[in-house]
């Protein structure tokens, strides 16, 4: 079990983690979301004692991390950046690590088979591609064989055969009962890999949800619906007391009725269809929508000063009562 309570990070005039209290549990994936510079990293940092906190703390199995007689064998971690010793082998680096912790050397050859580098183990990672690198960072991980896996971008640099398998690990680490800690930017992925979500907001907490729940709350689902005659479906549905609004792209959109009853009434005045559609909301369009005025970094159009919005081919805010005006890419000064 990982516990924060009131966990605060300031740099001079910024709150980069604002009193954030929650817990991670085991058994489960818990994602952990937020915008650029949100303050995802510090609290990872925090968490495994490499920056102290202004003020709350964190406990690891109820101890701080300097309090662990064994850190490696309680909590595993890879974060951002991992620097490894670029003169030494794959080997001989998980190998010093181990030893220095207390783990039996056996350990090594376990956890690179694991992670699929065994057979370039007396390597040197410098030679390592970023996938490779992720992989070796993961190995050191879980060299402890720890009760409690923390992972920063784990899927950073991976194919898809290597996020796959990031994937099926963390789920069947926390299958076993651990506690599985993951951030990633990658929302598709981390909606097929994570049970419960903590999202943050410029420090601050803003869910800590199970992630159909997040899903729910923060997104809208309707059905949209496309017939050649539009106008009379409107009316039908209309005279049922079923508002439907019509969409840009010529189809309809009907919010909180089930696509059956809109089947129905088509059937009864015989009007044809061409599509009843569920439209179901994405993690990614539920975490926008959350997080949209949070995000502290925009991109703005040189001509106006504006943000612009969604690049094309990615998602479109989704509609609603959340102001959508500040809406960016993400990108980050000075990064
Ligand atoms: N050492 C530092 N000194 C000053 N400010 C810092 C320092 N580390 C982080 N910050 C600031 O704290 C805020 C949170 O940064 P952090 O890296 O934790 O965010 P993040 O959520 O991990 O972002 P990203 O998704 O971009 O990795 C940012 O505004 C960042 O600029």
């Amino acid at each position: 079990m990982i516990e924060l309570e009131g966990l605060t990070k300031r740099y001079g005039e910024k709150t980069a983690v604002d009193r954030l209290t929650f817990s991670v549990r085991p058994g489960v994936v818990t994602g952990f979301l937020g915008p650029n510079g949100a303050g995802k990293s510090t609290t990872m940092r925090m968490m495994l004692g490499l920056d102290s906190p202004t003020s709350g703390h964190v406990r690891i199995d109820g101890k701080r991390y300097d309090q662990l007689q064994e850190p490696l064998n309680h909590i595993g971690a890879l974060l951002e950046a991992k620097s490894v010793h670029g003169g030494r082998t794959a080997y001989n680096h998980l190998l010093c690590l181990a030893q220095s912790n207390g783990i039996p050397d056996r350990r090594v050859d376990a956890v690179l088979d694991m992670v699929g580098l065994a057979s370039v183990a007396k390597k040197r990672p410098k030679g390592f591609s970023l996938g490779m690198g992720q992989r070796l960072g993961i190995a050191a991980a879980l060299l402890g064989d720890p009760r409690i896996v923390m992972f920063d971008e784990p899927v950073n640099g991976l194919d898809p055969e290597g996020i796959h398998w990031v994937r099926n690990l963390m789920q069947q680490l926390a299958a076993e009962g651990r506690t599985v800690f993951v951030s990633s930017h990658l929302m598709s992925e981390m909606s097929v890999t994570a049970e419960h979500l903590v999202v943050i907001g410029q420090g601050r907490l803003m869910a800590d949800t199970s992630m159909a729940d997040f899903i729910a709350e923060n997104s809208r689902t309707y059905v949209r619906v496309r017939t050649p005659e539009p106008e009379r479906l409107r009316d039908a549905l209309h005279a049922t007391g079923v508002n439907a609004v019509a969409a840009d792209d010529g189809s309809l959109e009907v919010d909180g009725q089930p696509a059956a009853r809109i089947g129905d009434v088509a059937a009864q005045h015989r009007v044809v269809l061409h599509e009843l559609s569920p439209q179901n909301a994405s993690l990614e369009e539920a975490f926008m929508r959350l997080t949209a005025e949070s995000v502290e970094y925009h991109a703005h159009t040189a001509a106006q000063g504006q943000p612009s919005g969604p690049a094309p081919g990615q998602p479109q805010p989704p509609g609603g009562d959340r102001p959508t005006q500040q809406w960016g890419t993400g990108w980050k000064e000075g990064r």
